[in-house]
């Protein structure tokens, strides 16, 4: 389980998140939903340590990412954006280097074949259109074997098909066990595979079960109106 307690995160003038407060259940999907701009990268920032938060404090698992850092970050694996992969390193080097990062003994080419890379598995990053990019860091995540994996925009560029196969991946993942936290624009996604909704607004976390409502409708009453 993933307890976030309290967070308080500013830039200069501008506070994105205020005694922020939510936990995300073992074995299940919560989705980060909100407008540009409003906190999202931030908040996942904070949970794996990347950014302070000035208060509260954060636990994956019982173990404190202020008191055990390393024991905690063992535990998660941040899906970050497609433009942190190293250009001129291949798809399998990154897999190689976060199987040995996470001592993990998740066979590469299973995961490959999985997230439909196995072709590319000698190509450069800089030869990767974007939606081979999200295949690589979904098959990083996979490799890792980490129990909980924080994803920022994992459906960002990919078409239909493709969205459906990272469906059914997150969902199989969850089955496996898996505790996925997916920060998304994709509303639709979003309401097949979330179990829970974490919708950030005015500097708070409200979390919604997700029991088969429209989350569109659900975001323009929260955002538009
Ligand atoms: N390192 C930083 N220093 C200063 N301001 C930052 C920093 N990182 C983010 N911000 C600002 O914080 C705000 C929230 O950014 P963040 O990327 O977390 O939003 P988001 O909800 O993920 O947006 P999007 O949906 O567009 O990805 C933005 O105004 C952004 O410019």
């Amino acid at each position: 389980m993933l307890e976030v307690k309290q967070v308080h995160v500013a830039f200069k003038n501008q506070l994105l998140l205020q005694n922020a407060s939510f936990t995300v259940e073992d074995a299940s999907i919560t989705c980060l939903v909100a407008p540009n701009g409003t906190g999202k990268t931030a908040l996942l920032n904070v949970i794996c340590g990347l950014l302070p938060s000035k208060t509260g404090g954060i636990k994956c698992n019982g173990i404190s990412l202020r008191s055990k850092r390393r024991a905690f970050l063992h535990q998660l694996f941040f899906v970050q954006n497609a433009d942190d992969l190293f250009a001129n390193l291949t798809v399998k080097d990154h897999l190689r280097y976060v199987k040995k990062m996470w001592q993990s003994r998740i066979d590469i080419a299973r995961v490959l074949t999985q997230v439909e890379l196995t072709t590319s598995q000698n190509k450069q990053i800089q030869q990767l259109s974007l939606d081979k990019k999200q295949q690589l860091l979904l098959a990083m995540a996979i490799v890792s074997d980490a129990p909980v994996v924080l994803m920022d925009e994992p459906l960002n560029g990919l078409d239909v098909e493709a969205t459906q196969k990272f469906e059914q991946i997150f969902m199989s993942l969850r089955e496996q066990g898996k505790t996925l936290l997916i920060a998304s624009h994709q509303l639709d996604s979003v309401g097949r595979v979330s179990d829970k909704i974490l919708f950030l607004k005015e500097q708070q976390i409200l979390t919604v079960e997700n029991l088969g409502q429209d989350i569109a409708t659900q975001y323009a009453e929260m955002y538009l109106i």
